[in-house]
């Protein structure tokens, strides 16, 4: 088939995203291997392979009670941990390396000590792609790799990590790749973000490349700068806010904030992204977001990169974000509680 030549793919990071990806490209038949922090958890990837649920009713998120699974499939991929890939990559031919490397851990996890390791693991002409959610990763990312080799990728796919092995793919959306910095202009690029963009569509992720990835990534922080804070602050899920008026009013004060931001840093967001917003509230009313999660699990968050990212921005630009600055100081004082 056009554009499905052979890749080598290695996805880092096997929790909700990372495992949905690895199965849904196993199961289109794409060579892809799976990189674990602990070598507890590829071990038993190894020996009992990798579960994947997708729920009936595409489009919609599944609720905490748990729909009945359209599907339940279990694939095998190769599987090793991080510690493992690098030593690997140390006395590997070059040849044997991965041409895309999907990077799929969470912001905290992005750290100068992690991103050293990484970059000895990238041939000069692989790719890395990143799906974060929030902003900065990306600059920290450049102080390692080549900025010729990154790409960026928003989705709206949603996935829920039932076990150390298996995953739900609790929400069918809309992937975007593209690159921050219009680096990506020889044909030779292009045609590898035509075969990465071919290679996750192959999986059955609705994939296009964006000429503007940046407003695609804003618009998802948007989205999750509003919602997230608010729901991990006040423990409810996410159709709750739009039923409780003072919430609701908060959340247009946070909305406010990071569009006067957006327009002063001259980035698009979507004409309609508070109705988009409204709409991801229903879509998802009964799912926790992620914050939430982590805040219920004591795991720390990604308010640094999502709350923290805006803050930075409004700090760089001098534009005032007195909502967001409190949010942060309440998701700063949960996580704080942890240390005590
Ligand atoms: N879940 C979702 O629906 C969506 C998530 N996203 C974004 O995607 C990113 C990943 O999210 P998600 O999958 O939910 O997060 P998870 O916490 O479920 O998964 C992250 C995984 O990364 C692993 N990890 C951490 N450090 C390393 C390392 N050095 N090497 C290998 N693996 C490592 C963690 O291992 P361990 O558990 O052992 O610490 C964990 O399994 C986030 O930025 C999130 O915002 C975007 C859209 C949707
Ligand atoms: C869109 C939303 C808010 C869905 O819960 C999300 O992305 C998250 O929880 O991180």
């Amino acid at each position: 088939m056009e554009g499905r030549i052979r890749m080598k793919l290695r996805v880092i990071g096997a929790g909700a995203m990372g495992m949905l990806l690895t199965a849904k490209l196993a199961i289109s038949g794409a060579e892809a291997e799976l990189v674990t922090r602990t070598s507890e958890q590829a071990l038993l990837i190894r020996e009992q392979g990798l579960r994947m649920n997708a729920y009936a009713a595409p489009g919609n998120f599944a609720d905490e009670s748990g729909r009945v699974a359209e599907a339940d499939i279990h694939v095998y991929p190769a599987a090793l941990s991080f510690d493992e890939a690098a030593a690997a990559a140390s006395v590997a031919n070059p040849a044997e390396l991965p041409d895309v490397v999907l990077l799929m851990v969470k912001q905290t996890a992005i750290t100068d000590d992690m991103l050293a390791v990484l970059s000895r693991q990238l041939k000069p002409s692989a790719r890395l792609v990143c799906f974060q959610n929030g902003i900065g990763h990306m600059e920290r990312l450049r102080r390692h790799i080549p900025a010729a080799r990154l790409l960026t990728a928003v989705t709206t796919e949603g996935a829920r990590r039932l076990s150390p092995r298996h995953v739900a793919h609790t929400g069918v959306g809309i992937t975007w790749l593209g690159a921050e910095e219009a680096i990506h202009t020889t044909e030779n690029d292009q045609a590898l973000v035509k075969k990465i963009q071919n290679m996750l569509s192959h999986a059955g992720f609705s994939t296009s490349v964006s000429n503007d990835i940046t407003s695609k990534v804003w618009n998802k922080l948007m989205i999750n700068a509003v919602i997230n804070p608010l729901t991990a602050v006040l423990q409810v899920p996410n159709g709750l806010l739009l039923e409780l008026p003072a919430a609701k009013a908060l959340m247009r004060s946070l909305y406010e904030e990071g569009r006067m931001l957006a327009e002063r840093l001259g980035i698009e967001l979507a004409p309609d992204l508070w109705e988009q917003l409204e709409n991801v509230c229903r879509l998802t009313s009964g799912n926790h977001s992620s914050m939430l999660q982590d805040v219920q699990a004591r795991r720390p968050t990604e308010a640094g990169a999502i709350t923290g990212g805006l803050l930075h921005k409004a700090r760089e630009t001098g534009v005032p974000m007195p909502v967001h600055e409190t949010m942060e100081q309440l998701i700063r004082s949960i996580e704080q509680q942890w240390e005590l």
